[in-house]
Protein backbone atom coordinates (compact mmCIF):
# COMPACT_ATOMS: atom_id res chain seq x y z
CA UNK A 1 0.00 0.00 0.00
CA UNK A 2 1.23 2.96 -0.87
CA UNK A 3 1.93 5.72 1.85
CA UNK A 4 1.76 8.86 0.12
CA UNK A 5 -1.45 11.20 -1.12
CA UNK A 6 -1.33 12.20 -4.48
CA UNK A 7 -3.65 14.54 -6.13
CA UNK A 8 -4.04 16.07 -9.51
CA UNK A 9 -6.13 17.91 -11.79
CA UNK A 10 -7.92 15.06 -13.61
CA UNK A 11 -9.71 16.96 -16.15
CA UNK A 12 -8.24 18.94 -18.99
CA UNK A 13 -6.09 22.05 -18.49
CA UNK A 14 -7.86 25.41 -19.15
CA UNK A 15 -11.48 27.13 -18.63
CA UNK A 16 -14.25 24.30 -18.38
CA UNK A 17 -17.53 24.42 -17.31
CA UNK A 18 -16.63 21.93 -14.46
CA UNK A 19 -13.19 20.20 -13.39
CA UNK A 20 -12.49 17.36 -11.75
CA UNK A 21 -9.88 17.50 -9.04
CA UNK A 22 -9.07 13.78 -7.86
CA UNK A 23 -7.22 12.77 -4.77
CA UNK A 24 -5.68 9.37 -3.66
CA UNK A 25 -4.67 7.58 -0.36
CA UNK A 26 -4.56 7.19 3.35
CA UNK A 27 -4.73 11.33 4.17
CA UNK A 28 -7.74 11.81 1.41
CA UNK A 29 -10.08 11.35 4.68
CA UNK A 30 -8.11 13.91 6.10
CA UNK A 31 -8.06 16.08 3.16
CA UNK A 32 -11.72 16.06 2.87
CA UNK A 33 -12.50 17.15 6.59
CA UNK A 34 -10.15 20.10 6.38
CA UNK A 35 -11.55 21.41 2.74
CA UNK A 36 -15.52 20.93 3.59
CA UNK A 37 -14.63 21.50 7.38
CA UNK A 38 -17.34 18.75 7.98
CA UNK A 39 -17.00 16.71 11.43
CA UNK A 40 -17.60 13.15 9.35
CA UNK A 41 -16.70 11.85 6.19
CA UNK A 42 -19.54 12.05 3.39
CA UNK A 43 -21.36 8.75 2.23
CA UNK A 44 -19.04 6.74 -0.10
CA UNK A 45 -20.36 7.02 -3.49
CA UNK A 46 -22.66 9.62 -2.87
CA UNK A 47 -22.60 13.30 -4.24
CA UNK A 48 -22.09 15.82 -1.97
CA UNK A 49 -22.79 19.61 -2.80
CA UNK A 50 -20.65 21.43 -0.26
CA UNK A 51 -18.44 24.52 -0.09
CA UNK A 52 -14.76 23.64 0.00
CA UNK A 53 -12.91 26.37 1.93
CA UNK A 54 -8.78 26.89 2.11
CA UNK A 55 -7.89 24.76 5.54
CA UNK A 56 -5.16 27.84 6.61
CA UNK A 57 -7.40 30.86 5.69
CA UNK A 58 -10.86 29.38 5.74
CA UNK A 59 -11.64 31.96 2.22
CA UNK A 60 -14.10 30.07 0.40
CA UNK A 61 -12.54 28.74 -2.79
CA UNK A 62 -16.10 27.75 -4.75
CA UNK A 63 -19.12 25.69 -4.29
CA UNK A 64 -19.35 22.34 -5.77
CA UNK A 65 -19.29 18.53 -5.90
CA UNK A 66 -17.28 15.99 -3.35
CA UNK A 67 -17.15 12.20 -4.11
CA UNK A 68 -15.57 10.56 -2.09
CA UNK A 69 -14.93 6.27 -2.93
CA UNK A 70 -13.60 4.70 0.20
CA UNK A 71 -10.98 2.05 -0.27
CA UNK A 72 -10.76 -0.30 -1.84
CA UNK A 73 -13.87 0.54 -4.01
CA UNK A 74 -12.12 2.97 -5.78
CA UNK A 75 -10.17 3.32 -9.13
CA UNK A 76 -6.91 3.04 -7.28
CA UNK A 77 -8.44 0.44 -4.65
CA UNK A 78 -7.22 3.29 -2.48
CA UNK A 79 -9.16 6.00 -0.61
CA UNK A 80 -10.11 8.53 -3.42
CA UNK A 81 -11.99 12.19 -3.64
CA UNK A 82 -12.61 14.20 -6.52
CA UNK A 83 -13.97 17.72 -6.31
CA UNK A 84 -15.96 18.76 -9.44
CA UNK A 85 -15.17 22.15 -9.28
CA UNK A 86 -16.32 25.12 -11.85
CA UNK A 87 -13.41 25.45 -14.17
CA UNK A 88 -12.35 28.83 -14.18
CA UNK A 89 -8.45 28.98 -13.79
CA UNK A 90 -8.19 31.10 -10.69
CA UNK A 91 -10.69 28.43 -9.48
CA UNK A 92 -9.08 25.45 -10.23
CA UNK A 93 -5.35 27.43 -9.34
CA UNK A 94 -6.81 28.10 -5.94
CA UNK A 95 -7.72 24.52 -5.04
CA UNK A 96 -4.50 23.26 -6.16
CA UNK A 97 -2.73 25.66 -3.91
CA UNK A 98 -4.88 24.56 -1.16
CA UNK A 99 -4.32 20.82 -1.36
CA UNK A 100 -0.60 22.16 -1.39
CA UNK A 101 -0.40 23.07 2.10
CA UNK A 102 -2.82 19.76 3.28
CA UNK A 103 0.48 18.02 5.27
CA UNK A 104 0.81 15.10 3.55
CA UNK A 105 -0.35 15.59 0.44
CA UNK A 106 1.76 15.96 -2.84
CA UNK A 107 1.20 16.26 -6.46
CA UNK A 108 0.66 13.38 -8.28
CA UNK A 109 3.13 12.06 -11.49
CA UNK A 110 1.80 10.96 -14.66
CA UNK A 111 -0.14 8.03 -15.11
CA UNK A 112 0.60 7.54 -10.89
CA UNK A 113 -3.42 7.10 -10.09
CA UNK A 114 -3.40 3.71 -12.89
CA UNK A 115 -0.17 2.68 -11.51
CA UNK A 116 -1.81 2.45 -8.24
CA UNK A 117 -4.89 1.07 -9.38
CA UNK A 118 -2.44 -1.87 -11.01
CA UNK A 119 -0.98 -2.21 -7.79
CA UNK A 120 -3.96 -3.07 -6.13
CA UNK A 121 -4.80 -5.28 -8.08
CA UNK A 122 -7.29 -3.19 -10.51
CA UNK A 123 -6.27 -4.14 -14.02
CA UNK A 124 -3.95 -5.78 -15.53
CA UNK A 125 -1.18 -4.10 -17.75
CA UNK A 126 -2.71 -4.52 -21.05
CA UNK A 127 -6.26 -3.13 -19.19
CA UNK A 128 -3.74 -0.26 -18.11
CA UNK A 129 -2.33 0.48 -21.61
CA UNK A 130 -5.93 0.51 -23.15
CA UNK A 131 -6.79 3.08 -20.68
CA UNK A 132 -3.62 5.38 -22.20
CA UNK A 133 -4.81 3.77 -25.31
CA UNK A 134 -8.72 5.15 -24.95
CA UNK A 135 -7.39 8.71 -23.91
CA UNK A 136 -5.50 9.21 -26.36
CA UNK A 137 -8.30 7.69 -29.16
CA UNK A 138 -9.24 10.26 -31.82
CA UNK A 139 -11.18 7.51 -34.26
CA UNK A 140 -13.67 5.51 -33.79
CA UNK A 141 -11.63 2.85 -34.30
CA UNK A 142 -8.90 3.28 -31.87
CA UNK A 143 -11.56 4.16 -29.27
CA UNK A 144 -13.19 0.62 -29.47
CA UNK A 145 -9.66 -1.03 -30.03
CA UNK A 146 -8.87 0.83 -26.96
CA UNK A 147 -12.22 -0.51 -25.05
CA UNK A 148 -11.68 -3.95 -25.42
CA UNK A 149 -8.22 -3.95 -24.36
CA UNK A 150 -9.32 -1.77 -21.54
CA UNK A 151 -12.16 -4.60 -20.81
CA UNK A 152 -9.43 -7.43 -21.08
CA UNK A 153 -10.00 -9.03 -24.23
CA UNK A 154 -6.23 -9.63 -24.18
CA UNK A 155 -5.39 -10.54 -20.83
CA UNK A 156 -8.15 -13.27 -20.83
CA UNK A 157 -6.36 -14.59 -23.96
CA UNK A 158 -2.79 -14.63 -22.61
CA UNK A 159 -4.28 -15.58 -18.79
CA UNK A 160 -5.83 -18.51 -20.62
CA UNK A 161 -2.79 -19.56 -22.86
CA UNK A 162 -0.48 -19.32 -19.62
CA UNK A 163 -2.82 -21.22 -17.69
CA UNK A 164 -2.65 -23.91 -20.43
CA UNK A 165 1.31 -24.02 -20.15
CA UNK A 166 0.68 -24.44 -16.24
CA UNK A 167 -1.95 -27.60 -17.22
CA UNK A 168 1.18 -28.88 -19.18
CA UNK A 169 4.13 -27.67 -16.35
CA UNK A 170 1.74 -29.51 -13.70
CA UNK A 171 1.82 -33.09 -15.62
CA UNK A 172 5.86 -32.18 -15.71
CA UNK A 173 5.92 -31.83 -12.10
CA UNK A 174 3.98 -35.12 -11.04
CA UNK A 175 5.97 -36.96 -13.10
CA UNK A 176 9.70 -35.15 -11.03
CA UNK A 177 7.99 -35.92 -8.22
CA UNK A 178 6.51 -39.00 -8.30
CA UNK A 179 7.90 -41.38 -10.52
CA UNK A 180 9.69 -44.25 -9.33
CA UNK A 181 11.81 -44.31 -12.55
CA UNK A 182 12.38 -40.91 -15.19
CA UNK A 183 10.39 -41.93 -18.84
CA UNK A 184 11.01 -38.36 -20.14
CA UNK A 185 10.07 -39.20 -23.82
CA UNK A 186 6.41 -40.82 -22.16
CA UNK A 187 5.86 -37.36 -20.84
CA UNK A 188 7.34 -35.04 -22.84
CA UNK A 189 4.88 -37.09 -25.52
CA UNK A 190 1.43 -35.97 -23.47
CA UNK A 191 2.85 -32.97 -23.38
CA UNK A 192 3.78 -32.10 -26.52
CA UNK A 193 0.48 -31.51 -28.37
CA UNK A 194 -0.39 -29.72 -25.48
CA UNK A 195 2.62 -26.90 -26.56
CA UNK A 196 2.43 -27.74 -30.22
CA UNK A 197 -1.65 -26.10 -30.44
CA UNK A 198 -0.62 -23.38 -28.32
CA UNK A 199 2.39 -22.83 -30.47
CA UNK A 200 0.31 -23.15 -33.53
CA UNK A 201 -2.28 -20.23 -31.33
CA UNK A 202 0.36 -17.62 -30.49
CA UNK A 203 1.84 -18.19 -34.22
CA UNK A 204 -1.81 -17.08 -35.32
CA UNK A 205 -2.18 -13.92 -33.29
CA UNK A 206 1.37 -12.12 -34.09
CA UNK A 207 0.73 -13.19 -37.47
CA UNK A 208 -2.19 -10.31 -37.48
CA UNK A 209 -0.38 -7.94 -39.88
CA UNK A 210 0.08 -5.76 -36.98
CA UNK A 211 -3.45 -4.55 -36.98
CA UNK A 212 -3.69 -3.54 -33.77
CA UNK A 213 -0.47 -1.30 -33.79
CA UNK A 214 -1.83 0.31 -37.03
CA UNK A 215 -5.15 0.93 -35.53
CA UNK A 216 -3.30 2.56 -32.43
CA UNK A 217 -0.28 4.22 -34.56
CA UNK A 218 -2.30 4.97 -37.73
CA UNK A 219 -2.16 3.38 -40.77
CA UNK A 220 0.54 5.13 -43.07
CA UNK A 221 -0.64 6.09 -46.47
CA UNK A 222 2.54 7.33 -48.72
CA UNK A 223 2.44 9.45 -52.12
CA UNK A 224 4.94 8.57 -54.57
CA UNK A 225 5.30 9.74 -57.60
CA UNK A 226 8.21 11.44 -59.74
CA UNK A 227 8.40 15.18 -59.36
CA UNK A 228 5.76 17.98 -60.30
CA UNK A 229 3.11 14.60 -60.64
CA UNK A 230 0.78 15.94 -58.43
CA UNK A 231 1.72 14.56 -55.12
CA UNK A 232 1.24 17.61 -52.76
CA UNK A 233 -1.88 18.86 -54.90
CA UNK A 234 -3.30 14.97 -53.93
CA UNK A 235 -1.98 16.08 -50.11
CA UNK A 236 -3.98 18.84 -50.01
CA UNK A 237 -7.18 17.43 -51.14
CA UNK A 238 -7.35 14.76 -49.24
CA UNK A 239 -6.70 16.86 -46.09
CA UNK A 240 -8.68 19.81 -47.52
CA UNK A 241 -6.01 22.20 -46.00
CA UNK A 242 -3.13 23.66 -47.83
CA UNK A 243 -0.52 21.57 -46.47
CA UNK A 244 1.92 21.43 -48.73
CA UNK A 245 3.40 23.50 -51.22
CA UNK A 246 2.02 23.53 -55.00
CA UNK A 247 4.21 24.67 -57.78
CA UNK A 248 5.61 23.90 -61.25
CA UNK A 249 9.03 23.82 -60.30
CA UNK A 250 9.84 20.20 -60.13
CA UNK A 251 11.51 19.53 -56.66
CA UNK A 252 9.46 21.51 -54.55
CA UNK A 253 8.64 18.84 -51.50
CA UNK A 254 11.57 17.97 -50.40
CA UNK A 255 10.99 17.08 -46.68
CA UNK A 256 8.33 14.12 -45.74
CA UNK A 257 5.21 16.09 -45.06
CA UNK A 258 2.59 14.00 -42.47
CA UNK A 259 -1.53 14.90 -42.28
CA UNK A 260 -3.35 13.10 -39.61
CA UNK A 261 -6.85 11.78 -41.28
CA UNK A 262 -9.60 10.03 -39.70
CA UNK A 263 -10.37 7.86 -42.95
CA UNK A 264 -13.89 6.03 -42.04
CA UNK A 265 -13.46 6.26 -38.60
CA UNK A 266 -10.07 4.67 -38.69
CA UNK A 267 -7.01 6.92 -38.36
CA UNK A 268 -4.61 7.20 -41.36
CA UNK A 269 -1.32 9.43 -41.70
CA UNK A 270 -1.39 10.82 -45.31
CA UNK A 271 2.75 10.97 -46.59
CA UNK A 272 3.68 13.50 -49.19
CA UNK A 273 7.41 13.10 -50.18
CA UNK A 274 9.94 14.48 -52.35
CA UNK A 275 9.28 13.59 -56.08
CA UNK A 276 11.92 10.45 -57.02
CA UNK A 277 14.22 10.98 -59.75
CA UNK A 278 17.92 10.85 -60.29
CA UNK A 279 19.34 14.06 -58.80
CA UNK A 280 22.54 15.90 -57.95
CA UNK A 281 21.86 18.01 -55.70
CA UNK A 282 22.44 17.10 -52.01
CA UNK A 283 19.60 18.03 -50.11
CA UNK A 284 16.96 16.78 -52.67
CA UNK A 285 18.92 13.59 -53.11
CA UNK A 286 18.15 13.14 -49.34
CA UNK A 287 14.64 13.86 -49.67
CA UNK A 288 14.45 11.26 -52.11
CA UNK A 289 16.21 8.52 -49.85
CA UNK A 290 13.27 9.39 -47.12
CA UNK A 291 10.43 9.23 -49.24
CA UNK A 292 11.80 5.95 -50.32
CA UNK A 293 12.51 4.92 -47.00
CA UNK A 294 9.06 5.55 -46.23
CA UNK A 295 7.73 3.88 -48.94
CA UNK A 296 9.35 0.79 -47.32
CA UNK A 297 7.13 1.16 -43.99
CA UNK A 298 3.87 1.71 -45.77
CA UNK A 299 0.51 0.48 -45.22
CA UNK A 300 -0.70 1.67 -48.45
CA UNK A 301 1.40 3.78 -51.16
CA UNK A 302 -0.35 5.59 -53.73
CA UNK A 303 1.85 6.09 -56.71
CA UNK A 304 1.40 8.92 -59.42
CA UNK A 305 2.65 9.08 -62.47
CA UNK A 306 1.92 10.66 -65.64
CA UNK A 307 -1.51 9.65 -67.08
CA UNK A 308 -0.51 10.59 -70.75
CA UNK A 309 2.45 8.30 -70.26
CA UNK A 310 0.92 5.09 -69.04
CA UNK A 311 1.73 2.46 -69.81
CA UNK A 312 4.56 3.84 -68.93
CA UNK A 313 6.38 4.77 -65.72
CA UNK A 314 10.10 5.26 -64.87
CA UNK A 315 11.64 2.13 -63.19
CA UNK A 316 12.47 3.51 -60.13
CA UNK A 317 8.91 3.70 -59.29
CA UNK A 318 7.46 0.64 -60.96
CA UNK A 319 9.84 -1.55 -59.04
CA UNK A 320 8.03 -0.28 -55.52
CA UNK A 321 4.71 -1.18 -56.78
CA UNK A 322 3.13 -4.43 -54.89
CA UNK A 323 -0.15 -5.63 -53.45
CA UNK A 324 -0.81 -2.65 -51.37
CA UNK A 325 0.13 0.25 -53.80
CA UNK A 326 -2.76 2.39 -56.11
CA UNK A 327 -1.25 3.68 -58.92
CA UNK A 328 -2.84 7.05 -59.73
CA UNK A 329 -2.83 8.46 -63.50
CA UNK A 330 -3.15 12.02 -62.88
CA UNK A 331 -3.32 14.57 -65.26
CA UNK A 332 -6.14 12.84 -67.20
CA UNK A 333 -7.37 16.01 -67.55
CA UNK A 334 -4.49 16.62 -70.25
CA UNK A 335 -4.45 13.05 -71.18
CA UNK A 336 -6.40 10.87 -73.89
CA UNK A 337 -7.59 7.72 -72.40
CA UNK A 338 -9.67 5.05 -73.98
CA UNK A 339 -12.38 3.45 -71.96
CA UNK A 340 -10.13 0.09 -70.67
CA UNK A 341 -6.99 1.29 -68.95
CA UNK A 342 -4.34 -1.26 -69.91
CA UNK A 343 -2.32 -2.62 -66.96
CA UNK A 344 1.58 -3.93 -67.95
CA UNK A 345 1.89 -7.15 -67.65
CA UNK A 346 3.18 -8.74 -63.91
CA UNK A 347 2.27 -5.98 -62.08
CA UNK A 348 0.22 -6.46 -59.84
CA UNK A 349 -1.89 -3.64 -57.59
CA UNK A 350 -4.71 -3.01 -56.13
CA UNK A 351 -5.80 -0.73 -58.60
CA UNK A 352 -5.08 1.80 -61.48
CA UNK A 353 -6.76 4.56 -61.42
CA UNK A 354 -7.12 7.94 -63.55
CA UNK A 355 -8.04 10.87 -61.66
CA UNK A 356 -7.16 14.50 -61.98
CA UNK A 357 -5.91 16.08 -58.18
CA UNK A 358 -5.81 19.53 -59.38
CA UNK A 359 -9.42 19.01 -61.24
CA UNK A 360 -10.99 16.61 -58.97
CA UNK A 361 -11.88 14.68 -61.39
CA UNK A 362 -12.14 10.73 -60.56
CA UNK A 363 -11.52 11.49 -56.82
CA UNK A 364 -15.07 10.67 -55.42
CA UNK A 365 -13.73 7.19 -56.40
CA UNK A 366 -10.07 7.20 -55.52
CA UNK A 367 -11.54 8.27 -52.30
CA UNK A 368 -14.27 4.86 -52.05
CA UNK A 369 -11.00 2.82 -53.09
CA UNK A 370 -9.47 4.29 -50.25
CA UNK A 371 -11.46 4.11 -47.58
CA UNK A 372 -12.50 0.39 -48.86
CA UNK A 373 -8.78 -0.36 -48.44
CA UNK A 374 -8.11 1.30 -44.97
CA UNK A 375 -11.15 -0.81 -43.63
CA UNK A 376 -9.72 -3.92 -44.75
CA UNK A 377 -6.25 -3.01 -42.87
CA UNK A 378 -7.90 -2.02 -40.40
CA UNK A 379 -11.09 -3.93 -39.15
CA UNK A 380 -11.51 -5.45 -36.03
CA UNK A 381 -12.33 -8.80 -35.96
CA UNK A 382 -13.55 -11.14 -33.34
CA UNK A 383 -10.37 -11.96 -32.04
CA UNK A 384 -8.14 -9.13 -29.71
CA UNK A 385 -5.13 -7.23 -31.18
CA UNK A 386 -1.62 -7.16 -29.68
CA UNK A 387 -1.59 -3.10 -29.76
CA UNK A 388 2.28 -2.77 -28.84
CA UNK A 389 5.76 -3.78 -29.83
CA UNK A 390 5.86 -4.69 -26.22
CA UNK A 391 3.35 -7.81 -26.76
CA UNK A 392 4.82 -8.63 -29.44
CA UNK A 393 8.40 -9.06 -27.40
CA UNK A 394 6.93 -11.07 -24.94
CA UNK A 395 5.23 -13.47 -27.69
CA UNK A 396 8.44 -14.11 -29.01
CA UNK A 397 10.37 -15.08 -25.81
CA UNK A 398 7.19 -16.92 -25.20
CA UNK A 399 7.66 -19.08 -28.42
CA UNK A 400 10.83 -19.49 -28.20
CA UNK A 401 10.69 -21.30 -24.79
CA UNK A 402 8.24 -23.46 -26.16
CA UNK A 403 10.49 -24.03 -28.85
CA UNK A 404 13.11 -24.98 -26.80
CA UNK A 405 10.72 -27.56 -25.03
CA UNK A 406 9.71 -28.89 -28.00
CA UNK A 407 13.58 -29.57 -29.42
CA UNK A 408 14.36 -30.51 -25.70
CA UNK A 409 13.04 -34.64 -26.72
CA UNK A 410 15.22 -36.65 -24.29
CA UNK A 411 16.24 -33.76 -22.18
CA UNK A 412 16.09 -33.86 -18.36
CA UNK A 413 11.99 -33.31 -16.99
CA UNK A 414 13.03 -30.88 -14.85
CA UNK A 415 14.95 -29.21 -17.92
CA UNK A 416 11.58 -29.39 -19.41
CA UNK A 417 9.53 -27.92 -16.75
CA UNK A 418 11.93 -25.11 -16.64
CA UNK A 419 11.29 -24.18 -20.53
CA UNK A 420 7.96 -24.02 -19.85
CA UNK A 421 8.14 -21.66 -16.45
CA UNK A 422 10.04 -19.48 -18.53
CA UNK A 423 7.40 -19.68 -21.63
CA UNK A 424 4.58 -19.20 -18.83
CA UNK A 425 6.62 -16.39 -17.16
CA UNK A 426 6.79 -14.90 -20.70
CA UNK A 427 3.17 -14.10 -21.41
CA UNK A 428 2.54 -13.31 -17.07
CA UNK A 429 4.74 -10.26 -18.90
CA UNK A 430 2.33 -8.75 -20.65
CA UNK A 431 -0.62 -8.63 -17.96
CA UNK A 432 1.48 -7.90 -15.21
CA UNK A 433 0.85 -11.23 -13.32
CA UNK A 434 4.91 -11.72 -13.18
CA UNK A 435 7.41 -9.23 -11.34
CA UNK A 436 8.16 -6.93 -14.05
CA UNK A 437 8.92 -3.81 -12.17
CA UNK A 438 11.37 -2.89 -15.18
CA UNK A 439 9.37 -1.83 -17.12
CA UNK A 440 6.28 -0.12 -15.47
CA UNK A 441 7.96 3.20 -15.53
CA UNK A 442 8.14 3.29 -19.11
CA UNK A 443 4.41 1.99 -19.58
CA UNK A 444 2.84 4.61 -16.92
CA UNK A 445 4.85 7.56 -18.21
CA UNK A 446 2.54 7.46 -21.30
CA UNK A 447 -0.51 8.06 -19.38
CA UNK A 448 -0.59 12.70 -18.42
CA UNK A 449 -1.03 13.65 -15.13
CA UNK A 450 -3.92 12.94 -13.26
CA UNK A 451 -4.90 9.79 -14.75
N1 LIG B 1 -3.42 19.80 -65.29
C1 LIG B 1 -3.15 19.33 -64.11
N2 LIG B 1 -2.20 19.85 -63.36
C2 LIG B 1 -1.97 19.35 -62.15
C3 LIG B 1 -2.72 18.27 -61.63
N3 LIG B 1 -2.26 17.98 -60.39
C4 LIG B 1 -1.28 18.88 -60.13
N4 LIG B 1 -1.09 19.69 -61.19
C5 LIG B 1 -0.12 20.75 -61.32
O1 LIG B 1 1.16 20.19 -61.39
C6 LIG B 1 2.13 21.04 -60.76
C7 LIG B 1 2.91 20.28 -59.72
O2 LIG B 1 2.04 19.95 -58.66
P1 LIG B 1 2.58 19.54 -57.23
O3 LIG B 1 1.42 19.13 -56.43
O4 LIG B 1 3.46 20.60 -56.69
O5 LIG B 1 3.44 18.29 -57.63
P2 LIG B 1 4.41 17.42 -56.72
O6 LIG B 1 4.33 16.05 -57.23
O7 LIG B 1 4.11 17.62 -55.29
O8 LIG B 1 5.82 18.05 -57.08
P3 LIG B 1 7.20 17.96 -56.26
O9 LIG B 1 6.91 18.27 -54.85
O10 LIG B 1 8.01 19.01 -56.92
O11 LIG B 1 7.72 16.60 -56.47
C8 LIG B 1 1.35 22.21 -60.20
O12 LIG B 1 1.41 23.28 -61.10
C9 LIG B 1 -0.06 21.66 -60.11
O13 LIG B 1 -1.05 22.67 -60.18
C10 LIG B 1 -3.74 17.72 -62.45
O14 LIG B 1 -4.43 16.78 -62.10
N5 LIG B 1 -3.90 18.27 -63.68
K1 LIG C 1 6.13 20.79 -57.82
MG1 LIG D 1 5.25 18.24 -53.77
Amino acid sequence: MSTETIYALSSGKGRAGVSVIRLSGPETRAAVLKLTGRKVMPVSREAHLCWFRDPLTNVRLDHGLLLYFEGPKSFTGEDVAEFHIHGGRAVVGGFLDALAKVEGLRSALPGEFTRRAFDHGKMDLTAAEGLADLINAETEAQRRQALRLMEGSLATLYEGWRAEIIHAMAYLEADIDFADEEVPDDVAEQVAPIVEKLRAKIIDHMGDGFKGERIRDGLQVVILGEPNIGKSTLLNFLSRRDVAIVSDIAGTTRDVLEVHLDISGFPVTIVDTAGIRESGDVIEAEGIRRAESRAEKAGIKIIMVEAAAWPQMPERLSRRVDGDSIILLNKSDQAVLGDQIPKPYGLDCIAVLPVSAKQEEGTSEFLQLLSDEVEKRMELTDTPNLTRGRHREALYNCLEHLDRFRDGSGKELVLLAEDLRMAARSLGAITGRVDVEDILDVIFSEFCIGK
